[in-house]
C-alpha cells in the first residue's frame, strides 16, 4: 500500500476511473454521429476547424494516461519519486542519450540517474510504459530545497491504468528497495542538541566486523545467530504482539571492543547507528522527538549509560544528587525502553553500553529490558591470538608461548595489545614489544601487590 491513509486508494481510483471510461465512450459515440452530420450538412472547407473546435470542448480523447510523481508529496520526499529514480538506473536503454552520473566517496557504486527531458521506455508484463524526467525552474527561487521541482512522468495506455497502479509501481516500489539495499552504506547519525536527525549524518567509516573482532568465539557466534534470528523475524514479532526490537548491553572495561562491536553489527546487518547523547536531552518530550526522527532498520547507541544519565542508583537521584542535575531522569529512560521506544518503528536495535555494570540501577538490568548482555573481557590468549592472525598474518611464533602465559596473568585489553601490534609489520618486532608491555604490566602488579602487603603489615 503506497498511499498515504488521507488520499483515495487505488481501487476508489479506479472505480472512479471506471466511471469517466463510459462516459468518455458515450462522448465518443456522440462526436461520430456529430461528424457524420458535419459531413453532410457543411460545406468541406469549415469541416476541419469545427471537428477540432468540437474535440477541445468535450476534452482530449487521447488513449494515454500520464501520472505525473513530484519529487516532493508536501514537505517530505515522495516515496515514488524517489523508487522511480532508484529503478530507472536499471532501465536505461541506448537510446537514452544524457545521464547524470555521481557518486559519493564511500558509495560502492556509481549512481546514474536519467537526465532532464530524457526517455525512458519500460515493458511490464507486456504493457509499455514511458518514463519522462521533468524538470520545471521555481518561480519563487528559496521556496523550497531545489530551486526547480523535479518529477517523472509515466505515460501509458489508459487500458491498463489497473495494471500500473495496483501491480507496476508496487513492482517498481519493491525493485527499488532490492537495489537500495545491496548498494546500502551504514550511516552514522550524531544528534546535535538543536536538530533532529538527519541534518547531521556522515557515513559511517568504522571498518570493525565480526571477522576482526576479538572476543569469545561462542559469545560472538550467539551474537550474530540472534542479529539473524531478530531480522528474520518479522511475522513471529507481530504474531505473538510483541514489538520488532532488540535491546543489548555491552558492559565491560575501557579498550575491550565495545564500540568496536556495535560498528561491527551495524556493518553486519546493513543498518545505520544514531549516536545518542543523553546529556543534551533534558525531558521526555526531548527523547520522543529525536526518537520519531529516526528510521527503522537502525541502531540507537547510549555509551556510558552510567554516566550519561541520572541514573546511578535511583537513591543518589533521590538524594538530590547535584551531579545528576539536569539530567534526564532513570524514569524517562526506563519508560523509554519499556513504551516509546516499543510503539515508535521497526526493526530497531538499541545498545547500552558501560565500564561498571554494577553500579547502574538495577531496575535497568531487570530480565526484559535488555535481551542480551555480553560481556567484553580483557584479552585471553586465544584473543591475543586472533588479534595476531588478523594484525601480522601469522598463527605461530617462538613468543607466542610466553605471551599467552603472560596474558592470563595480567589484566590488559585488546586494544593494548592492538597498539602494540600496530607499531611494526614485522612479527618479530612488534611481537617482542608486545612481549615487553606484558613483562611491564607484571611488575607494575607485583609492585602494587607488594606496596599493598607492606601497607598491611
Ligand atoms: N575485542 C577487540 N577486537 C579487536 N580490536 C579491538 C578489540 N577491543 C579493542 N580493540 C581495538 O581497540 C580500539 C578501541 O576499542 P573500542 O573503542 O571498541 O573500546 P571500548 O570498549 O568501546 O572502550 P570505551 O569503554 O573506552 O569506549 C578499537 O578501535 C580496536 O582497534
Ligand atoms: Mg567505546
Amino acid at each position: 500500500m503506497f498511499f498515504p491513509a488521507n488520499l483515495p486508494s487505488a481501487a476508489a481510483v479506479m472505480s472512479a476511473y471506471a466511471a469517466f471510461a463510459a462516459s468518455t465512450m458515450l462522448i465518443r459515440t456522440v462526436l461520430n454521429e456529430v461528424r457524420n452530420m458535419i459531413n453532410h450538412f457543411i460545406p468541406k472547407r469549415f469541416q476541419e476547424k469545427i471537428i477540432s473546435k468540437l474535440e477541445g470542448l468535450l476534452g482530449n480523447l487521447s488513449p494515454q494516461m500520464t501520472f505525473i510523481i513530484d519529487e516532493h508529496s508536501g514537505l517530505a520526499i515522495n516515496q515514488i519519486y524517489e523508487a522511480s529514480k532508484i529503478y530507472l538506473t536499471t532501465r536505461i536503454t541506448p537510446a537514452v542519450q544524457r545521464l547524470r552520473v555521481s557518486k559519493a566517496p564511500r558509495d560502492k557504486n556509481f549512481s546514474v540517474t536519467i537526465n532532464k527531458g530524457e526517455k525512458v521506455v519500460d515493458t511490464f508484463k507486456g504493457v509499455e510504459v514511458i518514463w519522462e524526467m521533468v524538470c520545471v525552474e521555481n518561480e519563487l527561487p528559496n521556496l523550497d530545497r531545489a530551486s526547480e521541482q523535479r518529477s517523472f512522468e509515466l505515460t501509458f495506455n489508459k487500458k491498463v491504468m489497473d495494471l500500473v497502479l495496483t501491480s507496476y509501481l508496487p513492482y517498481v516500489l519493491e525493485k527499488s528497495k532490492a537495489i537500495k539495499e545491496e548498494n546500502k552504506v551504514v550511516m552514522l547519525f550524531s544528534q546535535r542538541s538543536d536538530t533532529p536527525y538527519g541534518s547531521g549524518s556522515i557515513n559511517f567509516e568504522h571498518p570493525s566486523t565480526f571477522d576482526t573482532l576479538a572476543m569469545d568465539p561462542i559469545l560472538k557466534k550467539e551474537l550474530i545467530d540472534d542479529l539473524d534470528r531478530f531480522v528474520n523475524r518479522k511475522d513471529y514479532y507481530k504474531r505473538v504482539g510483541k514489538a520488532w526490537k532488540r535491546g543489548y548491553l555491552l558492559y565491560g572495561p575501557p579498550g575491550t571492543g565495545k564500540s568496536s562491536l556495535i560498528a561491527a553489527m551495524a556493518n553486519y546487518l546493513k543498518f545505520n547507528v544514531y549516536d545518542l547523547e543523553l546529556q543534551s536531552l533534558r525531558s521526555n518530550s526531548d527523547l520522543r522527538r529525536l526518537l520519531i526522527s529516526t528510521e527503522n532498520r537502525s541502531i540507537l547507541v547510549i555509551e556510558d549509560i552510567d554516566c550519561s544519565v541520572g541514573l546511578q542508583n535511583r537513591q543518589a537521584v533521590e538524594d538530590k544528587d547535584k551531579k545528576n542535575a539536569g539530567k534526564l531522569p532513570l524514569s524517562g529512560l526506563l519508560n523509554f525502553i519499556d513504551g516509546l521506544w516499543s510503539s515508535c518503528g521497526d526493526e530497531r536495535i538499541i545498545v547500552f553500553t558501560t565500564n561498571h555494570r554494577d553500579k547502574l540501577d538495577p531496575a535497568l538490568l531487570r530480565p526484559g529490558r535488555m535481551d542480551m548482555h555480553i560481556h567484553m573481557s580483557y584479552c585471553t590468549p586465544p584473543a591475543f591470538k586472533f588479534l595476531a592472525s588478523n594484525y601480522l598474518g601469522i598463527d605461530t611464533h617462538g613468543t607466542f608461548g610466553d605471551i599467552e602465559k603472560l596474558i592470563s596473568e595480567v589484566e590488559v585489553t585488546p586494544a593494548e595489545i592492538a597498539e602494540e601490534l600496530m607499531k611494526s609489520e614485522k612479527a618479530d618486532v612488534s611481537l617482542g614489544g608486545v612481549l615487553k608491555f606484558l613483562r611491564a604490566k607484571k611488575m607494575e602488579r607485583t609492585e602494587v601487590k607488594l606496596e599493598g602487603h607492606d601497607v598491611e603489615i
